[in-house]
């Protein structure tokens, strides 16, 4: 296992559950807040680039995350565009989007991308949460958690424990946990 990863992002909540999960797995999470260009394409496409780019700006490892929100009834949108669908549309407006079909379910998706330093190919590890999308209940502090629930509570009113047990974001940090640990096999 590495001692400590460098998370490149610009939001202090992503932040805090990253070092919440890794930090409790004995990995010291250092950061560094660079504003990526994020480009348009699969969910996929957008964190390898975010990842590639990141490895440049810092001249060495990193890890990035790139957070998408997929509506089932609009075919997986807004997906990795839900950062501008939010600051758009608001909570209620996410609602909107879906006024015209019964089915509200919707998946939270966490991709990881760690890049051992410039020019070297991303690795990427994903988590998905299945929930649905409902009118927002709970603290307003991070991003669409207000709207989305799962098991009956919406992300928001959930203690911050008890969403890292379950999110997107732990599930692919477990991934990321596990190929850490094959990659320590290997040099043993
Ligand atoms: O600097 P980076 O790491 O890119 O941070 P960001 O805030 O731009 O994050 P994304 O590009 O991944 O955009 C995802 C959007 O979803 C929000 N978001 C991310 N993770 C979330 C979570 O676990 N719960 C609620 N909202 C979340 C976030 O605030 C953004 O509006
Ligand atoms: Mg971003």
């Amino acid at each position: 296992m590495p001692t400590h990863v460098n998370l490149i992002t610009g939001n202090p909540n992503k932040l805090r559950e990253v070092k919440a999960i890794l930090e409790a797995a004995g990995i010291e999470v250092r950061s560094q807040n660079i504003d990526l260009e994020e480009v348009q394409g699969s969910i996929e496409e957008v964190t390898e680039s975010k990842c590639r780019r990141a490895a440049e700006q810092a001249g060495g490892p990193v890890l990035v995350d790139d957070t998408s929100l997929c509506f089932k009834a609009l075919g997986g949108l807004p997906g990795p565009y839900i950062k501008w669908f939010l600051q758009t549309l608001g909570h209620e407006g996410l609602n909107n989007l879906l006024a015209a079909y019964p089915d509200k379910s919707a998946e939270a998706v966490a991709t990881f991308g760690y890049s051992a330093g410039p020019g070297h190919k991303p690795i990427l590890f994903q988590g998905r949460c299945p929930g649905k999308i409902v009118p927002a209940r709970g603290p307003t502090d991070f991003g669409w958690d207000p709207i989305f629930e799962y098991e009956g509570k919406t992300f928001a009113e959930m203690d911050k424990s008890e969403k890292n047990k379950i999110s997107h974001r732990s599930l692919a940090l477990q991934k990321l946990q596990d190929w850490f640990k094959e990659q320590n096999k290997g040099s043993e």
